[in-house]
């Protein structure tokens, strides 16, 4: 079922947290919502179930205006960020709340409780209460309660965040299995950039209360069409580089050389590389790059498979990422020689943040 805003806004007191916000959810998609906090990812989902109603601009589900639309009569399962298990009922108690309250028959309440716990991996659960679960099971109590209801459209508002590395992972995993089996729109928002491109087919960035882009998710890695979603996507951060373009040349903190941008030759940018796109010369991919940086090694970050390495070059920082694969990463105060190939330079215009080179396929 797609799901589509037009125009809206919703402010909290003096602050506007949704900003004329225009977003069209594809149907049996798993669209993901990343943006940092406060961004204004919950107030939309809570719009949507309609808990708050907004001050502009309408909603629609499956093309039909539900801006109104009370409540119950929306067919949206909806997992909220601050779930509360009620500590007297068992879980599946729990789980079969929303569909008991709704007067659902209980012979397909059970059914239901079944099946999802059966997904969820939590069906030894069923019988307890929730002072007897784990924080990371009654969390996945919460997400089974919130899948539980009769719907083509849910929503999950940041709903493995706070768990362990190795649940969120096989929750991801799990999570994408059952919106392939329900044939649902899966809406989920999440602010950690990884989450967001482990999970979605299509992915919206959104910050302070608008869509910056909202494309296939390894679109917006490739070619993000503003500085905001590079700097919002991936870890760690791209480098964003403050410069000018003049007499078609790119002039920016330790990079110079011509620029890309079509029919743009002067005025100020801002250059984003990312930190993978930056190469260490003694390496064997280092013969392709054409761009020499000399910096020393402020601090280096060993993840094990790959090293994140601060460097400084000339006074400027940069992030570069080192697959390690054996070899030793360099040391605190180290000078080095780096490459970057322009071509994986990305500019953007200083005012607008819009992407000024043509995008590569
Ligand atoms: N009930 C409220 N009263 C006042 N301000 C609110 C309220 N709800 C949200 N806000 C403000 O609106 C903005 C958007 O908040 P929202 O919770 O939607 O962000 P978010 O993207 O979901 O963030 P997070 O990732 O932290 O959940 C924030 O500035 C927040 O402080």
């Amino acid at each position: 079922m797609t799901v589509s805003f037009q125009s809206i806004v919703k402010t909290y007191g003096a602050k506007r947290a949704l900003d004329g916000l225009d977003l069209t959810v594809a149907p049996k998609s798993f669209t993901v919502l990343c943006g940092p906090p406060g961004s204004g990812k919950s107030a939309l989902f809570r719009l949507l179930v309609g808990l708050e109603k907004a001050d502009a601009g309408r909603i629609l589900l499956g093309g039909q205006d539900i801006t109104d639309a009370p409540p119950a009569t929306r067919a949206i399962g909806y997992v909220p960020q601050n779930f509360a298990l009620f500590p007297h009922l068992t879980v599946a108690q729990n789980m079969a709340y929303p569909l008991t309250l709704a007067k659902a028959p209980k012979a397909e309440i059970a059914a239901r409780v079944d099946r999802t716990a059966g997904i969820l991996s939590i069906t030894h659960l069923l019988k307890k209460t929730p002072d007897q679960l784990s924080g990371g099971e009654k969390q996945r109590v919460a997400v089974a309660r919130g899948l539980l209801k009769d719907a083509e459209v849910f929503v999950l508002d940041d709903p493995l965040v706070g768990l362990d590395y190795k649940l969120r992972e096989r929750l991801m995993d799990e999570l994408k299995a059952l919106r392939e089996e329900l044939g649902a729109t899966f809406l989920y928002a999440t602010s950690d950039s990884l989450e967001a491109l482990t999970m979605a087919q299509r992915l919206v960035v959104i910050d302070q209360g608008r869509v910056v882009q909202h494309d296939a998710a390894i679109e917006v890695y490739d070619h993000p069409r503003f500085a905001r979603a590079l700097d919002l996507i991936g870890f760690p951060h791209a480098n964003l580089l403050p410069g000018h373009l003049a007499g078609g040349r790119v002039e920016a903190g330790p990079l110079s050389f011509p620029s890309t941008a079509g029919g743009r030759d002067s005025g100020q940018i801002v250059a984003g590389l990312r930190p993978e796109a930056i190469r260490f010369a003694d390496r064997p991919d280092a013969a392709t790059s054409t761009l020499t940086i000399e910096a020393t090694v402020s601090l280096v970050e060993n993840l094990g498979g790959e090293a994140v390495v601060y460097l400084d070059a000339g006074g400027i920082p940069l992030t570069a990422t080192l697959p390690l694969s054996g070899a030793i990463p360099p040391a605190f105060g180290a000078a080095i020689t780096v490459q970057v190939d322009p071509a994986d330079v990305m500019l953007f215009d200083a005012a607008s943040g819009a992407r000024l080179d043509a995008r590569r396929v």
